[in-house]
Parts: structure tokens; C-alpha cells; sequence
């Protein structure tokens, strides 16, 4: 089964909470399942003090978020042993020397065969800095073994700091070294939005502008920011999510069928999509196409909640959007003149992330009058809960005349049975120690997502007519929203249809 080659994961920012609720988990379960390889082994590098044990403890043996299961604390125990921790000092910015020492020792104790990947879990301030060092120190040379960089998220603020990023970790190292983690693509559904669309062939023949109304996506969360302020500040919805995991699943809906499986093929189809996407600069359209909102103080899940000014980290006065709905258009020759409508928000009624594929109505209606215009076909591709999909579409209602009901067709993944679905970050991190980049982005994608969402940004740093709506926690977000959306249909909301809210207003 194990088919990983041996090697090394060292982790960057491993004080930090990603790799307490994340990274660690995801590699424990890994452990668990017997996935890794025999060999397999943890460094964790950050500034704060401490040494294995400590780090051993506190990550493996009392970390919460590795679920306590009867039996499984000599699990943690042996998979505690396979993880180390080196105190790299006062910066991040130093002399690596005692790090390579550190890692070639552990190479020889531990048997990893040379094959060493970075994870880079810091604020992103710090790539450059620590690729620098590692690349002064001849670690990111690939002899007979593998050297390989994990980036978080986010990658870059804007177009030009993204490519500046770009061009410094391709000064140290090969594109082909370095790996942009996108979550999302870690998603099992979203990962099948390329086997629904490919491996059929009922749904392809449809997937164009002869057929498709428009296209919808939905991500919601009923969270707020919690302890993450202060950086929500720095990001807002546009940066936190549209622009890497939102246009991560707008790229699979939107490419053309790639040639092969392959990561290349795949991500040259994905780029080809986002550069496809019309770019908006026109105060006009950027003004009727883009709408912002901050959540206020609400009702969510039966909680109080406070407003987005109220948080822990936030500027009292902060104009920071928690709520982004953009309508665009794709100009090539499937989906020309077909709106795309994508929304993310904080403090929603509840969590969904979902893509609605909206088809037309027949364009000759023999039931007129029946109900069934009403309501055009749909795909609904529920990435999470309840992953699954559903066709939604008309049937004849029994008895005379030709009244016409809806109804569904439902996929849930859990009627699969006991398939064990993977947590993101463990496919993610699976994939990167078999060398496959597929679900990771590259360089160039990075970019024309960026290219695609700056124009946005600076409207909506500069612009004379932006607006920020503040809607109440617990409710769909600013009414404004369901204007962009033509016609009668209005965003599709799951569950609770909470329109009216009271406290709407416009906050700056
Ligand atoms: N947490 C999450 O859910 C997610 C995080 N990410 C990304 O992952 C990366 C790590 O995130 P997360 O673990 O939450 O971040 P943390 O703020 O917890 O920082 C990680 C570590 O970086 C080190 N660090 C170095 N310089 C600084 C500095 N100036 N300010 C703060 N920390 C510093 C700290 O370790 P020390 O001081 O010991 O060196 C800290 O423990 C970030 O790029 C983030 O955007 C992406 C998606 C989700
Ligand atoms: O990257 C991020 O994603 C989470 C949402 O992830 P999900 O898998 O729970 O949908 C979001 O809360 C966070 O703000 C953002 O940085």
C-alpha cells in the first residue's frame, strides 16, 4: 500500500495555529490510516522557544483537534516519535546553517532518503526571506533526492505583489518545486466538478451558452471572523476567498476539456478559463457588477452575534467587506453572453457552498401556463454539507390537463456507504509527497485570477460611488444583491429564505 517515498516535512510557522488545527491533524490521520511512508518524518521551524518534547506535546500528544479515541494515544505516542522541532532564534531571517545541520542529521538518523519538502506557514511577509536562506544554504537543490516548497494561502495581495512573489521563490528554486495550496481543490466535490462534467456524457453536450441561463455559486458561512481580525483587515471576502478558492471552482466550471489526467494539462485548461474572464475596469460596471457588505450585530444559529466592527483585531470605523457578490462574464466562444453570479460572505444563515448550473426554458413552451416556466432546470453541485448533487427538473402532475410539478433527482456522496472521504489538507499534502501538483495552482493561474480581481480591489479602495451595505448576522446578505441577478430568479438561498432584514443600511 505504501507506495510514498520516504522523506521529510519541514514545517515553517510550526507555533502557529494552522499547523496546531490543520497540519498536524491531517498528517496524524495520515499516520493513522497508514499512508505515510515507514520513515516518514516531521521538523517543526519557528522562533518560538522549545524542543521535541514540548513541540511533541503540545502538537501531537494534547492537541484537540486530534480526536481522542479510545486506543488511538499509542497511535499519538508512535506518531509523536516520528516529530521534531528546531528553535530557528530571533528571525526568520538568519543564518540556516544550524537548520541544515538539523535536517541532514535527521536524514541520517531517520532514514528520509535526502527527500525533503518545505512547508511555508508563516505570515506571507516571510516566503521570500525564508526560500532565501534555504536556497543560500543549498537546500532547495535537488541532487538524487526531491526539495519541494508548500505555499499557503495568500498568495500575494494584489496582481503585482503576487508576481513579485512569483519572481522571488522562482529565483531560488523550479517552478516545478513549488506548491500553491488552494483548500478547496483538496475537496472531494470540487474535484468532481471534473468528473461529472468529463466523465459523462449527458451533462458536457448541455455545458454551453446554447443551454445555460446562468451559472450561480454560493459559498456562505455562518461563522464570523472569531480571533482572525486582524487579518479579515488586511483581506476582506474579495481576498480571503473570491479570489483564490471562488475562482479555483469558476476555473473547473468554466475549462475546456483537457487532453489527458495530467497536473500540465489540467492547469493549462484551468488558466485558459481564468484568463477568459472578462475583465472589468469601467467605473460603470465595475459600480452594477460588484456589491460589498459587513455583517452587523445579529442572530446566528440561535447565538447572538456581535457585528464585524465589534471584533477582536477590527478597525471601530473598518469599511472592510465580510460580504462580496460579483456578476461577470467569460468572453470565449462556450459561455459568451452568459452571466456568471458568485457571492461569499461571512455570518450567513448557514454554511453552504454550492454551484447552480441554471438552464434555459425550452424555447418552445408547448405548457404554457402550467407552472413549469416558473421554474428552469437546474444542477445543483453541493460542495459542502451534505456533498452531493441534484437535477432538478419538471414532471407531469397526475390526473387531467397538463399541470407540471417539480421534482428532483439526488446524488449524496453518503450513500456511497463507508467511503472515507479525506480532509483537504490530507489529500493535499498525499499529493504533494507523490510529486503530483494537479489540485495545486500554479504561477500563472495565480496571476490571472489576480489579473482578474485587482480592477475590483482598487474600485473598491478608490472608487467615488462604492458603497458598503451592512446587513444583520444571521441574515442573506444586502438586498442590493438580488438585483444583480435579471430576470425573476434572484439567488437561489438553501434553506431558510430570510429576506427581509430589518437593520439593511447603507454604512459607508
Ligand atoms: N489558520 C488558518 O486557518 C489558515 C491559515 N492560512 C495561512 O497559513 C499561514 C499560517 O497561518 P496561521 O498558522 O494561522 O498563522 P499564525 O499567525 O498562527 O502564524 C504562524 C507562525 O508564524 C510565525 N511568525 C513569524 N513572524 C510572525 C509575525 N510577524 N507575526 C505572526 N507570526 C509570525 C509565528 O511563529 P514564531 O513566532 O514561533 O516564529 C507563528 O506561530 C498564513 O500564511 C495564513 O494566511 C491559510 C488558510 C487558513
Ligand atoms: O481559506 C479560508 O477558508 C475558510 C473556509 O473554509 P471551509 O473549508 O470551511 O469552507 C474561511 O473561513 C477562511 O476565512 C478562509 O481564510
Amino acid at each position: 500500500m505504501n507506495k510514498i517515498p520516504n522523506q521529510l516535512l519541514v514545517i515553517f510557522g510550526a507555533s502557529g495555529d494552522l499547523t496546531e488545527r490543520k497540519l498536524i491533524p491531517a498528517l496524524f490521520n495520515l499516520f493513522q490510516g497508514k499512508h505515510l511512508s515507514p520513515r516518514f518524518t516531521v521538523l517543526g521551524v519557528s522562533r518560538s522557544t522549545g524542543d521535541d518534547a514540548s513541540f511533541r506535546e503540545r502538537m501531537v500528544l494534547k492537541n484537540k483537534f486530534i480526536p481522542q479515541t479510545i486506543g488511538n494515544f499509542g497511535l499519538r505516542k508512535e506518531f509523536s516519535e516520528r516529530v521534531f522541532y528546531h528553535d530557528l532564534g530571533d528571525s526568520y531571517d538568519t543564518d540556516y546553517g544550524p537548520l541544515k545541520d538539523r535536517i541532514l542529521a535527521l536524514d541520517a538518523d531517520q532514514g528520509v532518503a535526502g527527500n525533503v519538502i518545505f512547508y511555508f506557514s508563516t505570515p506571507p511577509s516571510l516566503y521570500g526571506t525564508i526560500a532565501k536562506n534555504l536556497h543560500a544554504r543549498g537546500l532547495l537543490e535537488e541532487l538524487d533526492s526531491y526539495r519541494r516548497l508548500i505555499v499557503e494561502k495568500p498568495f500575494g495581495y494584489d496582481l503585482e505583489s503576487a508576481r513579485e512573489l512569483n519572481r522571488e521563490l522562482q529565483q531560488y528554486c523550479e517552478e516545478s518545486q513549488i506548491y500553491r495550496i488552494d483548500h478547496y481543490l483538496g475537496k472531494e466535490t470540487v474535484q468532481n466538478l471534473l468528473v461529472t462534467r468529463f466523465a459523462n456524457s449527458i451533462f458536457e453536450p448541455l455545458w454551453n451558452r446554447n443551454y445555460i441561463r446562468h451559472v450561480e455559486i454560493t459559498n456562505a458561512e455562518s461563522e464570523g471572523v472569531g480571533k482572525r481580525g486582524g487579518y479579515y483587515e488586511r483581506s476582506g471576502a474579495l481576498r480571503d476567498m473570491f479570489q483564490n478558492h471562488l475562482l479555483q471552482i469558476v476555473s473547473l466550471v468554466v475549462m475546456e476539456p483537457p487532453i489527458g489526467p495530467q497536473p500540465e494539462e489540467i492547469r493549462n485548461e484551468k488558466v485558459k478559463a481564468l484568463k477568459s474572464l472578462r475583465v472589468m475596469t469601467d467605473p460603470k460596471v465595475l459600480f452594477s457588477h460588484t456589491i460589498r457588505g459587513q455583517y452587523l450585530a445579529g442572530s446566528c444559529n440561535g447565538e447572538q452575534a456581535v457585528g464585524y466592527r465589534e471584533e477582536e483585531g477590527v478597525d471601530p470605523q473598518s469599511t472592510t467587506e465580510t460580504y462580496a457578490a460579483i456578476k461577470f462574464y467569460v468572453d470565449n466562444w462556450r459561455w459568451s453572453g452568459v452571466p456568471f453570479y458568485v457571492r461569499t460572505a461571512k455570518r450567513m444563515p448557514t454554511k453552504v457552498t454550492e454551484v447552480v448550473i441554471h438552464f434555459k426554458t425550452p424555447h418552445h413552451q408547448i405548457f404554457r401556463g402550467s407552472g413549469m416556466e416558473q421554474y428552469d432546470n437546474k444542477l445543483i453541485i453541493r460542495i459542502q454539507p451534505n456533498e452531493g448533487m441534484a437535477i432538478k427538473f419538471g414532471v407531469k402532475v397526475p390526473g387531467q390537463g397538463f399541470e407540471v410539478a417539480r421534482a428532483n433527482l439526488d446524488f449524496y456522496y453518503s450513500d456511497l456507504g463507508q467511503v472515507t472521504v479525506m480532509e483537504p489538507y490530507e489529500r493535499l499534502l498525499l499529493d504533494a509527497m507523490n510529486g503530483d501538483a494537479t489540485l495545486y495552482a500554479r504561477a500563472d493561474e495565480v496571476e490571472a485570477a489576480w489579473k482578474f480581481v485587482d480592477p475590483i480591489l482598487k474600485y473598491w479602495q478608490h472608487g467615488e460611488d462604492v458603497v458598503t451595505y451592512g446587513y444583520s448576522s444571521g441574515m442573506w446578505g444586502p438586498k442590493n444583491a438580488d438585483e444583480l441577478i435579471e430576470g425573476d430568479f434572484g439567488w437561489r438561498n438553501p434553506g431558510e429564505h430570510l429576506r427581509d432584514d430589518p437593520a439593511f443600511c447603507v454604512i459607508s
